[in-house]
Parts: structure tokens; C-alpha cells; sequence
């Protein structure tokens, strides 16, 4: 390390013309170009959430900070304090610093721009994410790590390589080319960690070993979905597209694992992986299913059928099932399939015009089952990981327009100066319904001092009888502004 040298600089995440003039039409210059800026980095705050069911967050900081000094030690880095998050009571975080200065020490590894991102927020890199390691690298060799930008590295190449990519930081090699590859068509051989990061260019301890003792990394937004559902013990709730399982089981400590909370997802593998997941957690709660979410609500007399009994049996978790009762949760939870554009860091976005215009009809479908599900009385929290307004503000202007039942809840007290209202000038989206939204700009403040990703979320409830609640804002109709 030299002080010497200036600390590197990220370039702004460039998109594609087309893709860009979609998603800047909301934004002036200035907003643009700090929404480019920021993606290109990972959020200054690293945040925690604390399985309250196995330990108070209390006893969860004093294990972290123990945790993660003895990072800092063996990183060299001074010490990191950990801190309460003054509004919600199971949330921790520390505070990240970089870029700092480190000069490339060693051979080079290769990795991809997705491990590249995990390897900014404080991860170690796995064997599977070893795209090339240059000759000849040894067990215990010092190396220096890069993002092959253009996703045009060759997996086991063995010199140099020469085309666009970015430094991230030095790591000790933990296998040597030999243990990485096998044969001639460069198959991966090696399992586990290939390199630990000893010196990463931001001061982001690796905090995964911390889930088997109940600390969870989740980002703030994603924590606030929980407390925004505001699930009760015993009530029924659903979690429309739940893998991997994040928000499902946050919802399960709410609930004191008291209840019954359904997580579908349309993937088989991932819904093996949550009911793992669940299990390694010690859930009782959460059942998993494998389910198209989007057509998956019974008729009115298969519902009859159903619940007519005395109590209700819902299938052996890990199965796959094709429809549930209508209007019978408490509760929904729609965190759908999105962009992500919110994600960050982002080295290189490589979404279509086509599946970025494709996600908006796709959320919709979704939130027709959603709306058919949930209880008269219940509450609907729809999110996103993107900014892209046509996946958020448009889709609460479409469900308000579409569903006259359906309004929307303003924004809890406990979230104002946390999250900033939606954007404004979208057709259909009173000025009330706007600032009910919960918009996470990337790279805005959320709280004073913190950053997390880009994000979006509102709350919904279905009347019981038509009128207006004193808790909500007025019902629109499209044509309102
Ligand atoms: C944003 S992720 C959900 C993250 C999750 N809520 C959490 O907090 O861990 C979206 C998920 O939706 C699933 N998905 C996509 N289309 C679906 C559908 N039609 N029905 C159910 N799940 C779907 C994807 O497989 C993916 O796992």
C-alpha cells in the first residue's frame, strides 16, 4: 500500500442508448449522472438484520463487533464500529470505507463482473468464480484481482489477459491453476474459497458466517418490506416469489414463527434451496412451494372446498402445487422478478430493451393474483430492487386504476426521512398516491450518514366494504392527477 498513489476512481455504469433513454426520462442531468455514479459503487453502509427469534439484537452486536474486529485486524484496517439503526429494532450496520489506495500486488485472477460486485461488498472469491488465474499461480501466491468487464476472458487462460477490466483488490491464492482446472477444455476442479481477499478496495468485512448465528446481511430497503407488511403472529400470510427466502423468513421473526406463511417461487432448485434455507433457520411457520404465481388462484368452489373445514391443511412443504384459496391471507407479499437495476455495485448492466420492457406486463399479471388472494381487510406490499419507474410508480398507477378496491396506505410514520417519495409526473399517480411510495434512489441517503441500493415499495389494503379508512389516502381514479 502507498499513500502516494490517488485513491482509484469507478467510472459511471454506462447503459445502452436505448435502455438509458427508458430509464432517464424521470431525471434531470444532475439526478442521472449520480444515479450512474453510484451504481458504479457499492453502498457506503453495510446493513444487518438480527433473527430476533434465536438472540436480542443486543447480544447480536456485541458477537459482530467481536466478529469484525478480528477482521480488521487481520486486514490491517482500524477498528469498525457496529451500530444500533435508531428506527428498526433488529437492524445493525457498519459504516464501509473505500475506495482506498492498494497497489496490485502479484499475478492476476480474472473474475467475473457478478463475483466482482460480491468481492466490493466484502466477499471472499469462490473456486466457481475463478474465470482465469495467470501462470503460475501457487497455493498461498499474493495475487491481484480483476473484473473482466466485457465478459470476454477465457475461463482457465493462463497469461495475461489484455481487454477491458478493473482492479478490485489483492488476495492470497488458497489453490494453486493445478487445483482450479483439470484437462485441456479447462474444467473447473476446485470447491470452496480459490482466493481470500486480504486486501479488497473497501473496508467491507465479510460478514457470511455470521447467518449461523442469527445475523443476516440484508439491505435496509428489503428489511423495511417486512415492517411495512406488518405481519401479526397467527395470521396467514403469502409470499408470492419468495427464493431466496430473505423476506420470508424476516417475516417468520416478526411473526414469532406463529402462523402460517406460504413462500411460492417458480423455480424447483430454488425452492429446494429455501426449504433448506428455512430449515437451517429452524422455521416451523414458512411452507415452500414450487408455483407459477401468476395464475395460481383457486375458483370460488375449489376455495369453498378447501377451506370448509375445520382447520386448514395445506400441502407437505417442497411440493409443487398450482393454486391457493382466494381472499384468504392477511397479509401479501409481491417482491416479483425486476430489473434489479437497483443493485449495486453494477459493473456492467447487460438487460434488453426487450426484458426490461417486458417486466412491467409480467409484475401486473402478478398483482392480478395478489389482489384475488389477499382478504378483505388485508395488506399488499409490492416491491422492487429497481428504480426504473415503469416497473414501480406506473405499476401502483395501474393497481389503483385497476382495482377499485385496492388503496394505498401512506407511508409509516417510522419510514419518513428514510424513504423518499415516487417520482412525480407519472399519468394516473395522484399527488397523495405519490408520496405514499417508498422510493430508494441509488446512492440517495437513507437516514442520516446511510446508503443502501436502489429500491421501491408501497402498501396497499383491500377495503371490506367500500369507503374511506381514516388511516389512507383517497382512492383515485386514471384519469386524476
Ligand atoms: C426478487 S426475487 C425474490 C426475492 C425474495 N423475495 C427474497 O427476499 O429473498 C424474485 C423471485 O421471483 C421468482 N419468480 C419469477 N416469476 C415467478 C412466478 N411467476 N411465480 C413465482 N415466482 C416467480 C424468481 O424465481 C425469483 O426467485
Amino acid at each position: 500500500m502507498t499513500s502516494s498513489m490517488p485513491p482509484p476512481s469507478f467510472a459511471p455504469v454506462a447503459f445502452q442508448p436505448e435502455i438509458e433513454s427508458v430509464l432517464r426520462t424521470n431525471y434531470t442531468s444532475d439526478q442521472w449522472s449520480s444515479i450512474r455514479s453510484a451504481l458504479a459503487l457499492p453502498p457506503s453502509t453495510t446493513f444487518l438484520r438480527v433473527n430476533t427469534l434465536l438472540l436480542p439484537r443486543s447480544e447480536a452486536k456485541v458477537m459482530l463487533q467481536t466478529y469484525v474486529d478480528g477482521q480488521c485486524t487481520e486486514k490491517g484496517w482500524p477498528s469498525c464500529p457496529v451500530y444500533e439503526h435508531p428506527v428498526f429494532t433488529d437492524v445493525l450496520y457498519l459504516q464501509v470505507e473505500g475506495p482506498l489506495v492498494v497497489e496490485p500486488a502479484g499475478n492476476e485472477v480474472i473474475i467475473d463482473t457478478m463475483c466482482g460486485n460480491a468481492v466490493l461488498r466484502g466477499a471472499d472469491i469462490f473456486a466457481t468464480g475463478v474465470l482465469a488465474a495467470q501462470a503460475p499461480m501457487r497455493k498461498g501466491d499474493r495475487v491481484a484481482v480483476y473484473v473482466d468487464l466485457d465478459g470476454a476472458c477465457l475461463r482457465g487462460q493462463s497469461r495475461e489477459y489484455t481487454g477491458r477490466k478493473t482492479f478490485v483488490g489483492n488476495g492470497i491464492a488458497l489453490m494453486g491453476r493445478e487445483d482450479l482446472y483439470k484437462g485441456s477444455a479447462k474444467q473447473l476442479r476446485g470447491k470452496g474459497v480459490g482466493v481470500q481477499m486480504t486486501s479488497p478496495l473497501y473496508k467491507s468485512p465479510g460478514l457470511s458466517d455470521m447467518f449461523s448465528r442469527g445475523i443476516i446481511l440484508q439491505n435496509l430497503p428489503s428489511i423495511m418490506v417486512g415492517h411495512a407488511l406488518d405481519p401479526q403472529p397467527g395470521q396467514t400470510v403469502l409470499d408470492m416469489c419468495a427464493a431466496p427466502g430473505g423476506k420470508s423468513t424476516h417475516l417468520a421473526a416478526l411473526m414469532k414463527d406463529q402462523g402460517t406463511i406460504i413462500a411460492l417461487d417458480r423455480s424447483f432448485p430454488k425452492i429446494d434451496r429455501l426449504t433448506a434455507y428455512i430449515s437451517a433457520q429452524n422455521l416451523k411457520s414458512v411452507k415452500a412451494y414450487c408455483c407459477d404465481a401468476t395464475g395460481c388462484v383457486m375458483k370460488q368452489a375449489e376455495t369453498d372446498a378447501f377451506l370448509n373445514t375445520e382447520s386448514i391443511e395445506w400441502w407437505p412443504t417442497g411440493s409443487r402445487i398450482t393454486a391457493l384459496p382466494r381472499e384468504t391471507f392477511d397479509r401479501v407479499l409481491l417482491d416479483g422478478p425486476c430489473s434489479a437495476l437497483g443493485q449495486r455495485p453494477n459493473f456492467s448492466p447487460d438487460i434488453t430493451l426487450g426484458v426490461l420492457k417486458h417486466y412491467p406486463q409480467y409484475q401486473r399479471s402478478l398483482l392480478h393474483a395478489a389482489h384475488k388472494l389477499l382478504k378483505p381487510g388485508g395488506i399488499l406490499v409490492y416491491s422492487t430492487c429497481t428504480f426504473n419507474a415503469a416497473e414501480n410508480e406506473h405499476n401502483v398507477a395501474y393497481a389503483i386504476a385497476t382495482f377499485p378496491d385496492l388503496e394505498i396506505l401512506p407511508i409509516l410514520p417510522a419510514f419518513e426521512g428514510i424513504a423518499a417519495p415516487g417520482l412525480e409526473g407519472v399519468p394516473g399517480l395522484c399527488e397523495d398516491a405519490r408520496r405514499a411510495c417508498c422510493r430508494f434512489e441509488p446512492g440517495m441517503e437513507c437516514g442520516e450518514g446511510l446508503e443502501s441500493i436502489g429500491f421501491f415499495f408501497a402498501r396497499f389494503r383491500k377495503r371490506e366494504v367500500q369507503g374511506v379508512h381514516s388511516d389512507t389516502v383517497a382512492h383515485q381514479d386514471s384519469t386524476s392527477r
